[in-house]
Formats: structure tokens, sequence, C-alpha cells
């Protein structure tokens, strides 16, 4: 059984230049327990994905079509009071720039006894701090940072803090978008071991959202591959990572610094598309090395080959 479904989900933000679809028909699943790794370039929809899963997308966001099914229902039609109650205990986010789970003028312990306080934990102050100072210890964080506000802390260990955040209640299912991101290179390296001990010691799934293939590779049970709105691949990461059926997963597999090469990843050949006239047929054909007329005129569907879920004609 799966922990969470998202089944043929289309988003659309309205804009001045019109309707781009972000989200075009997205169908995969998170399994209890597994880091979901979704890759793909900016643009893809990865973020649009997570934040239709929390429904946390802006108010010019449309949801056309599609269902996000967790425990049988769909957070697409919960009221905002069984929403509330879902995000953070149920599900939680994290996002690339740790100040969008932290207040700046609160300090750092307060954040968790509000959590706390605002799911009904019934908690006394010294009760929640104590918790607390326990999350940060386990997130690599001196207890003493209770007190502190968040711009005392370095960028790794705001990271931490919201990682921290996003565990407090033990969810079923952490999205991290991007959450090293913005981080250099060995902090960016530290917090993959964070997740790689969280990975081990809670039984959250989590929706690892990345551009880096090779950050998927470390920590991924599964990946998605997306390109421009669309899931083009889909298997366990051994599978896609060392046999890549679609030509978009092999570009972004041939696009990952070697091991101590550069961080910066090596630009696919050509741009992704404009979203508000995606090309015709398959979206990628216009940078596909292997392209035919079928490719132009028709779109594939995503087909199920022995476990492996892979939108190509041609593969
Ligand atoms: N707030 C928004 N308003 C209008 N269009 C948006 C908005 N957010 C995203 N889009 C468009 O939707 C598409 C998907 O964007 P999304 O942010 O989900 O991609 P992403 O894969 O997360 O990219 P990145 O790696 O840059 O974070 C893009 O074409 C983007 O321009
Ligand atoms: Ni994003």
């Amino acid at each position: 059984m799966s922990l969470l479904e998202v089944r043929d989900l289309v988003v659309k933000y309205a804009t001045r230049q019109g309707e781009v679809e972000a989200l075009g028909g997205v169908t995969l699943s998170v399994n209890p327990g597994e880091v979901l790794g979704v890759v793909g370039e900016s643009g893809s929809g990865k973020s649009t994905l997570g934040l239709a899963i929390l429904r946390l997308l802006p108010r010019y966001a449309r949801v056309e079509r599609g269902q996000v099914l967790y425990n049988g229902a769909d957070l697409l039609k919960l009221g905002e009071e069984e929403l509330r109650r879902i995000r953070g205990r149920e599900i939680s986010i994290v996002f690339q720039d740790p100040y969008s789970s932290l207040n700046p003028v609160m300090r750092i312990g307060d954040h968790f006894v509000e959590l706390f306080e605002e799911h009904g934990y019934g908690y006394s102050r010294e009760e929640a701090l104590r918790r607390a100072g326990d999350i940060l210890e386990r997130m690599g964080v001196p207890r003493e940072r209770l007190s502190d506000y968040p711009h005392q802390l370095s960028g790794g260990q705001r990271q931490r803090v919201a990682i921290g955040l996003a565990l407090a209640l033990n969810p079923k299912l952490v999205v991290a978008d991007e959450i090293t991101t913005a981080l250099d290179a060995l902090v960016e390296a530290q917090i993959m071991d964070l997740l790689r001990e969280v990975k081990k010691e809670y039984d959250t799934s989590i929706l690892f959202i990345t551009h880096n293939m090779g950050l998927v590779a470390e920590l991924a049970d599964r990946v998605a591959v997306m390109y421009a709105g669309k899931l083009v691949e889909l298997g366990s990461t051994g599978e896609v990572v060392g046999d890549p059926l679609h030509p978009y997963t092999k570009a972004l597999l041939a696009a990952v610094p070697s091991i101590g090469g550069s961080r910066e990843v090596k630009p696919i050949p050509g741009d992704p598309p404009d979203m508000r006239n995606p090309p015709r047929g398959c979206r990628f054909h216009p940078r596909c090395p292997f392209a035919t007329e079928k490719c132009r005129a028709e779109e594939p569907v995503p087909r199920d080959r022995g476990g492996r879920i892979v939108a190509c004609h041609y593969a």
C-alpha cells in the first residue's frame, strides 16, 4: 500500500502572458518509509508538485484535474480545518530557504513551542523546550541554540532546525524541496549525512526534490524524473541510474559532475521549453538526439515496463 498517491495531476498558473501548465498530468506514489527522489531541470514542475501535495499553491494556481490520495482521502478536497491538522503532523515541508519555515523575530525554541501548541499537544513550556532540545541534538545542533534567533545560526544550522521542525511531530511524509541548494558544498554534504541518518532512524517517507541527480543517487530509494511538467521516467534508483531508459534521464546523468570534479552541473544542451507554449508531441523532442516524426506528433504516455515507468516511444 502506498502512503501517498498522486493521480493525473494537472496544475496551471495564471500569468499575464496566459496560463502556464506546470504539471501536465503527473501520476506517482510514495511508499511508506521510502525516499522518493524527484529530479528535473528548473521549471520542470518539481516545486509545484510538492506545494500541491500540501495544498500550498498560490491563489493564482489552479488544480485543473487529478487527485492527491493520502490514507484514501483526496487532500485536494479537504477543508481548511482538516488540512491544518494534516500539515506538520502527517505531512510537512522543508524549503530551500530556511527562513521560509523560521520567523526571524522568534527564538528557535519558540518555533517548537508554537508548533506543539498549534497541534494541541498540551505540553508545558518547559516540556516543549525539553523536547525541542532533544530534537535539535538529533539534528546535530546544540540545545543551547534554543534561545538564539535564526540570524545567530549558520545557514547549515538553520536548515537543520528547519528539518527538525518538519520532523518534530513525527509526520509520515516530509517534502524536501531543494533543501541543500543554497548551501556551500561542505555544508551540503553534512546535510546529506543528516538526511541519511533521518532515513535510518525515522520511519518518515521523504519526497526529495532536487535538480541534482548526484544527490538523488546518494539518498533516494526510487527516483521520478520530470521534464516540462511531465513524468518521463520512474523506477528504483539503482535501475534508473545504472540503466536509464529515457533520453532525458540519460542526459541528466551525463550532466552529473564526476566525483572530485566541479560541483557545478554541466547543463544539458538546449533549453527547457517555454511552458506557455510547450512543444507538441513529446515535450523533450526538440532536445532529443533520437527524435523522429512520431515524437514530434504524438505524446508518449508513461508505460509500465517491468516496474519501471517510462514515457518514450522508443525506450
Ligand atoms: N508562482 C508562479 N507563477 C507563475 N508561474 C509559475 C509560478 N511558479 C512556477 N511557475 C511556472 O511553473 C513551471 C514549473 O515551476 P516549478 O517551480 O514547479 O519548477 P521547478 O522544477 O521546481 O523549478 P526549480 O528547479 O527552478 O525550482 C515553470 O514553467 C514556472 O515558470
Ligand atoms: Ni523548485
